[in-house]
């Protein structure tokens, strides 16, 4: 079941996901599902002021951009060092190899990795489009990590991190939609009124590939936890 929590902002709500994960972390978590974007940059700053210890838990990475490496500033290695991994290290932290050479190997290298490393709380944001990780509307979902081509609309709302929109690389490195509900306990933020579309379809619109996120509905174990801008468009009480 879908538990919706609608705060005032991303700092009440950043700060409702930290209770959630440290509670998850004192309750014997082993695996942190992680996610990037400035959703939860919130959370990662909480979690870096807070005493927890992460040394004996491995993190697992939803995605990473191909053709970017680690050093990149753009990477999503590059973003969770400097947001998360510097300050609170995990005993391994994976996360997909943007350089690898070979898609059919690096995809399978990570399945592997997902598979020996059941993951106990998978953070989520959102894309505007309603994908999940990278898993863009049309993604299957029963699907595993993949390679996968990005949509006009996320190369658009991404490029505001990078110098031009023609420097956004234009495929990633994704975990499925099938192994994101394997987690034991999904955490999905969203904050803002450009997520207002896709968090309205995500809990009140049909479960449809349309939507990626849709499919939580689905899920037993999920708290989706949303500020007012982005709650903004939903018809019922929560
Ligand atoms: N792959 C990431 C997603 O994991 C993230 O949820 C989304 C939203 O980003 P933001 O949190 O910056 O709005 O962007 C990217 O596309």
């Amino acid at each position: 079941m879908m538990k919706v929590t609608i705060v005032k902002d991303s700092v009440e709500g950043s700060q409702k996901a930290t209770e959630l994960v440290l509670k998850a972390v004192k309750n014997g978590a082993k695996v942190l599902g992680l996610a990037t974007g400035s959703t939860p940059e919130g959370l990662y700053k909480n979690l870096v002021n807070s005493d927890v210890d992460f040394t004996k838990m491995v993190s697992v990475n939803l995605d990473e951009y191909v053709g970017l490496a680690p050093e990149n500033d753009q990477s999503y290695h590059y973003f969770m060092a400097k947001h998360l991994f510097d300050a609170k290290p995990f005993s391994k932290s994976y996360v997909p190899n943007g350089l690898a050479k070979d898609a059919a190997t690096e995809v399978a290298r990570y399945n592997k990795i997902i598979a020996d490393n059941p993951i106990d709380l998978q953070i989520l944001g959102l894309g505007r489009n309603g994908h999940i990780g990278f898993n863009e509307p049309g993604s299957p979902f029963d699907g595993q990590t993949r390679k996968v081509a990005l949509t006009e609309s996320t190369i658009e709302a991404n490029s505001r991190n990078f110098a031009h929109e023609t420097d956004v690389p234009k495929y990633a490195y994704s975990m499925g939609i099938g192994s994101i509900m394997k987690s034991h306990h999904i955490i999905l933020m969203a904050w803002g009124k450009e997520k207002a579309d896709a968090v309205k379809a995500m809990i009140e619109g049909p479960v449809t590939e349309d939507c990626p996120a849709s499919i939580l509905q689905k899920k037993h174990n999920v708290t989706i936890i949303i500020d007012q801008a982005a709650a903004a468009k939903l018809d019922k009480q929560y």
